[in-house]
């Protein structure tokens, strides 16, 4: 007679519904090259990067080596690789830290997309192959002070001077902002929203670091100002007219943050079960305990649903059919359920949980960013309520 013991004996609590067997060998590959660039390089380190408030400046050009930087454009540099792939690689580096997966997303889904998708052939050339390679660092500057989930309110404008424009305004919360080489930067025209491509360095353009943060810590964030800042007419992205354009962009962003939520909940979760069965309490490992079990069970549980809803929005996407409601499902699902993990991960360490020896509270504490950016959890639920209802909320 086969026991509940020796049958659960088989399971892989790693991946306990063998997502791995879903995967083709390329994936697999690339995932491992990842993964294990993220056990070498970032998690021995992220931990003091937190506590510093910073990220090495060789990082963006490590990523490119590693070959993820706008992985999934094709052409320029870029290795166009499938949008699985590319997933794959989110869920890694974000197991390591939010912050990193944020330079990969905002380098290579928001700057480099926009340019790639909108962009003009000289500046697809001027910019692209340098960004894949990590020696051009991009920001996108969207949000300002007062427009945030309205980016339709922004204040920031451009007006045609000659053949020049002149940029004014500032944009906020900007991830990379002072470390950018370029930024791509998104103003009111008489012309609708409009895409500029402002290099580092532009008389009158600024950036002031956002200081004080108790997430995102191993990130840069920052302010930008744009003080008549005058740009050639070919510093405009010609194929953006409208908010479709930054939209688009952000759509790329957070199909990455659905897998690297994922990846950030993994971590969590595969923390909390090495310390349970360590940890030892009245004579037992605190993993004996059914309490603590029904906790891991849970974590596991929504670590294998959130894997398997981004590779279903990855498969979705590589043979085109993925929607912009699908996006925000994943983002809004996944990113709740990595922060439940995170902060049932937490209790599970005790007083470790508040350390940066474990990486539990940078987790949960990135995760805090990571559900308000790239469209709140508010606002994935309206767009999602709007499309099972086909009434709009969201205004
Ligand atoms: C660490 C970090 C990095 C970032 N990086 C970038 C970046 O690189 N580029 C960039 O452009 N932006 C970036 N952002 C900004 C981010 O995208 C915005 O914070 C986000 O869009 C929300 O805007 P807000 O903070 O102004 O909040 P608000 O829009 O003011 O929202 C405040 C609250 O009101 C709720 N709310 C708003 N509208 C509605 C509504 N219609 N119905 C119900 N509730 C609503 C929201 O859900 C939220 O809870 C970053 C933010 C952070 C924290």
């Amino acid at each position: 007679m086969t026991t509940h013991r020796s049958t659960t004996a088989t399971l892989d609590p790693h991946d306990f519904l063998a997502i791995d067997s879903l995967l083709s060998d390329e994936e697999r590959d690339i995932r491992d090259v990842v993964r294990s660039f993220v056990r070498d390089h970032v998690v021995p380190n992220v931990g003091q990067w937190f506590e510093d408030g910073r990220i090495p400046r060789e990082l963006p050009r490590e990523l490119g080596k590693l070959g993820v930087l706008g992985m999934h454009l094709d052409g320029y540099g870029c290795a166009g690789a499938s949008a699985t792939a590319y997933g794959l690689a989110c869920l890694e580096l974000e197991a390591g830290d939010s912050g990193v997966r944020s330079l990969v997303s905002v380098q290579g889904s928001l700057a480099m997309y926009a340019i790639h998708r909108w962009g003009s052939e000289e500046q697809k050339q001027e910019w692209l192959p340098r960004m894949a390679a990590g020696e051009a660092v991009g920001c996108f500057g969207l949000t300002e002070p007062d427009s945030g989930s309205d980016p339709g309110s922004m204040r920031t404008s451009a007006r045609r001077d000659g053949d020049d424009w002149i940029l004014r305004g500032q944009k906020m919360w900007i991830t990379n902002g002072s470390i950018a080489d370029v930024a791509v930067v998104w103003a009111r025209t008489d012309e609708g929203v409009r895409g500029f491509v402002v290099p580092k360095g532009t008389k009158g353009f600024t950036t002031n670091d956002i200081h004080s943060k108790l997430s995102l810590r191993a990130s840069v964030t920052s302010e930008l100002v744009f003080d008549e800042v005058r740009l050639p007419s070919s510093a405009m992205l010609p194929g953006a007219t409208s908010l479709r354009g930054p939209l688009s962009c952000l759509n790329e962003a957070r199909y990455g943050i659905v897998w690297g939520a994922a990846g950030a909940a993994r971590a969590c979760y595969e923390s909390a079960l090495d310390y349970s069965t360590t940890r030892v309490q009245f004579g037992k490992p605190i993993a004996s305990f059914q309490l603590q079990q029904q906790k891991l069970a849970t974590m596991a549980l929504e670590v294998n649903r959130a894997t398997l809803l981004a590779l279903h929005l990855g498969r979705l996407k590589d043979e085109g059919t993925l929607r912009t409601e699908h996006v925000s499902m994943g983002k809004l699902g996944n990113v709740n359920a990595a922060l439940d993990v995170a902060r049932t991960a937490r209790q599970v360490l005790g007083a470790n949980g508040i350390t940066l020896e474990y990486p539990v509270i940078r987790h949960m504490n990135n995760l805090e960013s990571v559900v308000t950016y790239e469209g709140t959890a508010d606002v994935h639920s309206l767009v999602i309520g709007g499309a099972v209802t086909g009434i709009q909320a969201f205004r």
